[in-house]
């Protein structure tokens, strides 16, 4: 499914009401009719009572469509205006000279306190303050009523996008309503899928309001819920070899981790041949964690990390690989900092870099731009911070449009990692991912994520693919880790403890809940 941005929400709107001669009424009725079928499913219209909050824009418009269909259902409502009527236009305006005629009670709101009887003895309310018209952070009467609805205790439905979050970001402006369930129009917003914004919806719906499937799935929207497909069968005639061969680079003395979870999530999440490429020294305590990978001893500098000396080694060894994954726990030493660089250009097959590894590639960018082999990034915030040369405020104001320059700029694939990681193509796609939960924000969880998608390229996935199925499986190992063991306590040994369980699930087909998280809103 896409996923659009509010400018392009409003294209869509546009070309519907001009192109197509759909008046602006059908698609303000057609969410608000869908918005009162999620109401009476989740909490009954017939005789109930309910709160409508309307602000000043087509948002609430769609709230009266709402109060309308409240009232011919049997239920009863309160609508309380936020803006000065005389604010309204088109099919707002419309809408509201409709209900001024109907049997109910229509409040313009000038006091917080106003709402508090209705409030109280309401079953439901609906949120349709502020939609994707927000602009500035919420204020005044407007950040009152919604702390107010927050402390209510009530179920919330909020239309579009819960008032006060960023249709473009999923940020909060100031203040934001906390809603049960989110209907969202035409196609869902940037903002009901990326955190914060996401966290504040509920359970998500989608009404498509009768635009064409064709203005929903255009190239031209960039943006899409990762939902990668599946994975080549495994050849029954399969050996080692032609399930993918990946070479680590990775480790420096008192880094035994990083390495060893990279190295073997390659081999948990179904590839062949896992190499691991890191100082001699280590390498005997490292093979009594992972006796199925092959060990590459490297030479040292002082302190324990790779040494420049073996630069022409690896990168004839590299050449036989189906992709390298540079940096995990490689350390900051300038040597080996050195070394990474001189390798990212040379490198001729598939490269992802991680942790240090983006770390010495930060202040040699142009390196990557310089690589005849594609790229692959896994920075988390602050690393991509480091890599675009952007504050993390910045990228957090503007995740997806950073994610966009950065992947063409290096002409890379970068997977930004957080909460709903993004998988951003230098041709300008976007994937949100939607596997995963808090439990993975863990020390070599980053590790697992590497080899992961190593794997899935070696198992025969594109690579635009393979990236996007490495970061789902991934996430998907961590729910089933979750589901098992709980959030708290988790460690990357359990999410690549998990990985092969993942992998059969994804195969055999996800558990129902699982499955419709992952799918993103319910299209009503
Ligand atoms: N997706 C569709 O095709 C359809 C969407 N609909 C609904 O329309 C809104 C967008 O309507 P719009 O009038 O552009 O914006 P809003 O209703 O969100 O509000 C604009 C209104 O609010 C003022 N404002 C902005 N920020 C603040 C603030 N922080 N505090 C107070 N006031 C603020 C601004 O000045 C404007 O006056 C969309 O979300 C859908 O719900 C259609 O109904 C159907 C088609
Ligand atoms: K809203």
């Amino acid at each position: 499914m896409r996923v659009c941005s509010v400018r392009e929400m409003r294209a869509m709107d546009r070309y519907a009401i001009e192109k197509l001669a759909i008046p602006e009424e059908i698609l303000m009725e057609n969410a608000g009719l869908a918005s009162a079928a999620v109401l009476n499913r989740e909490i009954g219209i017939p005789g109930r009572r309910f709160a409508v909050f309307c602000g000043g824009g087509n948002n609430g418009g769609d709230g009266f469509v709402v109060a309308r269909k409240i009232l011919s259902d049997g239920g009863s409502v309160t609508v309380f205006l936020l803006s000065d009527p005389e604010k309204f236009q088109g099919a707002a305006r419309t809408n509201l000279e409709i209900i001024k005629r109907l049997p109910l009670s229509l409040v313009r709101l000038d006091s917080p306190e106003r709402i508090r009887g209705d409030v109280a003895h309401c079953h439901g309310i609906v949120d349709a303050i502020l939609g994707t018209g927000l602009d500035r952070p919420v204020g005044g009467l407007f950040k009152e009523v919604i702390e107010r609805i927050n402390a209510s205790g009530k179920k919330v439905l909020s239309l579009d996008i819960p008032s006060g979050v960023n249709g473009d970001t999923g940020e909060i402006l100031g203040v934001a309503v906390r809603a049960d369930y989110t209907v969202t129009f035409g196609l869902p917003k940037i903002g009901n899928l990326l955190y914060p914004g996401f966290a504040r919806g509920g359970k998500l719906h989608v009404c498509h309001i009768t635009f064409p499937p064709d203005l929903q799935t255009g190239e031209s929207i960039r943006v899409r819920i990762n939902t990668p497909p599946p994975v080549p069968p495994r050849d029954p005639d399969a050996h080692k070899g032609s399930m993918g061969e990946a070479l680590f680079i990775a480790g420096a003395a008192n880094y035994f981790g990083a390495p060893c979870f990279a190295a073997l999530s390659f081999l948990k999440a179904g590839g062949g041949y896992s190499r691991l490429a890191a100082p001699a020294s280590m390498i005997p305590a490292m093979a009594q964690r992972g006796g199925e990978i092959v060990f590459v001893p490297q030479r040292e500098t002082a302190a324990g990390s790779l040494s420049e000396e073996n630069f022409e080694a690896l990168l004839a060894l590299s050449s036989t690989m189906d992709m390298v994954v540079l940096g995990p726990g490689l350390s900051l030493e300038g040597e080996t900092q050195a070394l990474v660089g001189r390798l990212v250009r040379d490198i001729p097959v598939p490269l992802l870099i991680d942790g240090d590894g983006l770390t010495a590639i930060a202040s040699r960018l142009e390196q990557i731009r310089a690589r005849k082999a594609p790229t692959i990034l896994t920075p988390h915030l602050g690393e991509m911070a480091r890599i675009s040369g952007k504050g993390i405020p910045d990228i957090r104001r503007n995740r997806i449009g950073v994610l966009q320059e950065t992947a063409a700029d290096l002409r890379a694939l970068i997977v930004l990692k957080g909460a709903h990681s993004l998988i951003g193509m230098p041709d300008g796609r976007v994937s949100v991912n939607l596997s995963g939960n808090a439990g993975m924000a863990t020390a070599g969880s980053g590790d697992v994520l590497t080899g992961t998608i190593a794997a899935m390229y070696g198992q025969g996935l594109p690579l635009d693919e393979a990236v996007c199925k490495g970061v789902f499986i991934h996430g998907l190992s961590g729910d089933l880790a979750a589901e098992s063991r709980g959030e708290d306590g988790m460690t990357a040994s359990d999410i690549l403890e998990f990985l092969p369980e993942a992998r059969r699930a994804d195969r055999a087909g996800l558990p129902e809940h699982l499955r419709r998280r992952y799918a993103g809103p319910e299209v009503l």
